[in-house]
């Protein structure tokens, strides 16, 4: 599988965040996104997402066997979690491996593996900052994506947590997956590149 950005120029509000914007990714690879507030990270995430029409550009995925575009291939976990708050995290992930598909670890296996098993079924409402993310990313177990594209993946969460997410995202680059992480901090796994925004490419 390969990931190919060509050119890409993102407006907002009529201004220029980011233009000409080129790298390319394959399969078992991470690249992280650095560089100021402001800088673009997220808007280049959630163009990827499709969530945001690029100004101009390219993005294409070669080698995975179907038509299914990148939207359609990716996980993306945002600055905000997504959770509703009168659902339980069971019910949560219930819900999103029905939308999604693609079934991976049944929604009791992922919240096992988040460490989250004991506030299954407490309203998202209750859960602290950091359970709060680690429900966001136990989406990624629940459904099968090729593509993660994660916006400060770890922010919030404790050592302990770092070091799970760290295993998951390895053992996913071994399964010829594909990670695109903004980040402030180090993201505590290995990335092949990093693209920082806001100056020349
Ligand atoms: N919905 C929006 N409408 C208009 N402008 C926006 C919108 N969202 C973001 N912007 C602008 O786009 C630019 C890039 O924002 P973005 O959130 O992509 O940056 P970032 O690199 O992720 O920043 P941070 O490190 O603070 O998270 C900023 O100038 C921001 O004000």
């Amino acid at each position: 599988m390969r990931l190919t950005v060509a050119d890409l120029d993102c407006q907002r509000s009529g201004r220029f965040v980011f233009s000409g914007l080129s790298f390319e990714l394959g399969g078992g690879e991470a690249l992280a996104l650095t560089g100021r507030n402001g800088a673009g990270k997220s808007s280049l995430l959630q163009i990827l997402a499709g969530l945001l029409q690029p100004a101009a550009g390219r993005i294409a995925v070669d080698g995975t066997g179907d038509d299914l575009t990148l939207p359609e291939l990716a996980h993306y976990v945002g600055h905000r979690d997504a959770l509703k708050p009168a659902l339980t995290p069971l019910e949560s992930l219930a819900f999103w491996q029905a939308m999604l598909g693609e079934p991976a670890m049944t929604p009791d296996e992922a919240l096992d593996r988040m460490s989250l098993d004991h506030a299954a079924d407490l309203p998202c409402a209750y859960l602290s900052a950091g359970q709060r993310r680690r429900l966001a990313l136990a989406r990624l177990l629940v459904s099968r994506r090729p593509v993660w594209l994660l916006d400060e993946p770890t922010s919030a969460l404790d050592a302990a947590s770092q070091e799970v997410f760290a295993g998951l995202v390895a053992a996913h680059l071994a399964s010829d997956g594909l990670v695109i992480a903004a980040t402030h901090v180090p993201l505590g796994f290995e990335a092949a590149r990093t693209l920082r925004l806001g100056e020349p490419t």
